[in-house]
């Protein structure tokens, strides 16, 4: 079938990322989406720019009507930003009848009723899981997943620059306006960063969920909305202290006399999951009814994170415009006819790091004799513990950490380690996931 033609509408930080994630996974996104997804043309003020981007692998126009008027195309991507010009190019494309994906969490939260009441009427879909926390499939969780519940209400870390100033205030000692300059400089803030630090772009996706949630419209110019402009380093402090860390929630719960939406620094207590959540990276926690708590953490910004989320719309709507019901929502989420017959490897075959301990003689040359031994199979050491021997004891506790290595090369090793006269008993191994 020929592939599903796609425009995009502006290509910087997550055009860019779209655009490269998507030529690189192809294989895979159209085993998942039953169908190639293609970029037909890209459409930016910068054509020199897109053209180290795209080189001749897709149209480069600097007129984004041109893509909204090409009949060829069936999904725009809107990644321009802010509520301007794109605001009118999302509701032109709507009526050119092309399905429309955004990131733009600001357009979603201002413009989103007009935009939605648009799209129904001529039928096309409107995507945006790019637009709340990023990469993390929140909308998808919110929209699909919790679909059983009555949502009592989300807390999220929904925006990635506060709390990198945060943790980095409170780690590091450093003032606000020097961590503000680095997320600048890491590509974290907004074009206006006072759209982060005001609370602006937290509130934006909290209505957005908000409205999920809850099946409201957008509501953004009800929401209350503080940022961490006035938050004191000493109350950062006490808080702690009093075992609490401050991070800039926003909140959306549902109440028997209307909904709380909200935006403001917030004490949690130290031991939750989502205090510990540091640095640029977000964390949604959402309480319905039947599940109880859920948590959703991931990374909120950047450019493959974010085309992340814009790809997923984008296989969303191929699989919803496809007849077939099989299609529409595969069984093992790839295409029946895509499924393919990757081999389970026998444990031996397995890559992961180990944690070992053995009882060795207390004796100069045991820890050589080990090392040698591990080095023979390609077995690298980590880390190393060496317990003095207790008063009257001839035998100590050696515990080693080891780099990745193959489950067979560990094993082997062991067998020769416990062929050594100066090690007692068996290897104790335990199996190390660094998980980062
Ligand atoms: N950067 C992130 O981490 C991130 C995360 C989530 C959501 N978003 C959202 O994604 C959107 C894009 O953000 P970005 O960081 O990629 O911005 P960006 O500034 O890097 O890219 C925007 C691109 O649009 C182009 N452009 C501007 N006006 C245009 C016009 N009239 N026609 C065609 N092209 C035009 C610019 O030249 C630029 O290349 C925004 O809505 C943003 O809020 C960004
Ligand atoms: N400025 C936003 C980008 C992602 O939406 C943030 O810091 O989270
Ligand atoms: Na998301």
């Amino acid at each position: 079938m020929k592939p599903i033609q796609v425009g995009l509408l502006g290509i910087g930080t997550v055009g860019g990322g779209v655009f490269t994630v998507l030529e690189r996974n192809q294989d895979e996104i159209t085993r998942r989406a039953g169908r190639g997804i293609r970029i037909n043309t890209v459409a930016d003020l910068n054509v020199e720019r897109a053209k180290e981007i795209v080189k001749d692998r897709a149209q480069i126009v600097n007129d984004a009507r041109a893509v909204i008027n090409n009949p060829e195309i069936d999904i725009v991507v809107e990644l321009i930003g802010g509520y301007g010009i794109a605001k009118d190019l999302v509701l032109e494309a709507i009526a050119a009848g092309k399905h429309v994906v955004t990131a733009n969490k600001a357009l979603i939260a201002v413009h989103g009723n007009e935009i939605f009441k648009a799209a129904h009427a001529k039928g096309v879909m409107v995507a945006f899981e790019a637009a709340v926390a990023g990469g993390i499939p929140i909308i998808k969780a919110l929209r699909e997943g919790l679909t059983a519940n009555r949502i009592e209400w989300i807390a999220g870390i929904i925006n990635g620059t506060t709390n990198f100033i945060l943790s980095e205030m409170r780690d590091k000692g450093l003032d606000f306006a020097t961590v503000l300059k680095e997320a600048q400089r890491l590509g974290y803030a907004e074009a206006d960063p006072t759209f982060d630090i005001e609370g602006v772009d937290a509130a934006h996706k909290a209505t957005i969920m908000s409205a999920i949630a809850f099946g409201i419209p957008m509501q953004f110019d009800k929401a209350h909305i503080e940022g961490i402009t006035k938050l004191a380093a000493i109350d950062i402090r006490y808080a702690e202290q009093l075992g609490y860390r401050i991070k800039l929630l926003g909140i959306a719960k549902k109440t028997p006399t209307g909904v709380e939406l909200r935006v403001h620094p917030t004490l949690i207590p130290t031991k939750r999951l989502i205090a510990n959540v540091e640095g640029a990276m977000n964390a949604v926690q959402v309480f319905g009814d039947a599940v109880g708590t859920t948590l959703y953490y991931g990374k909120g910004a950047g450019s493959e994170p974010t085309a992340s989320a814009v790809i997923a719309d984008l296989v969303d709507i191929t699989r919803l415009l496809s007849a077939d019901p099989e299609h529409r929502v595969p069984y093992l989420a790839f295409q029946p006819d895509a499924v393919q017959n990757t081999p389970v490897l026998p444990i031996g075959e397995i890559t992961t790091s180990y944690y070992l301990r053995m009882r060795v003689a207390d004796q100069a040359g045991v820890l050589a004799d080990i090392t040698k031994i591990l080095a023979a199979h390609g077995v690298s050491i980590d880390a190393l513990l060496q317990k003095e021997a207790d008063e009257g004891e001839s035998q100590t506790d050696l515990v080693a950490l080891t780099h990745e290595t193959k489950e067979k090369n560990m094993l082997a090793a062991i067998k020769e380690i416990q062929n050594l006269k100066t090690v007692d008993g068996e290897v104790v191994k335990i199996r190390l996931e660094n998980l980062s």
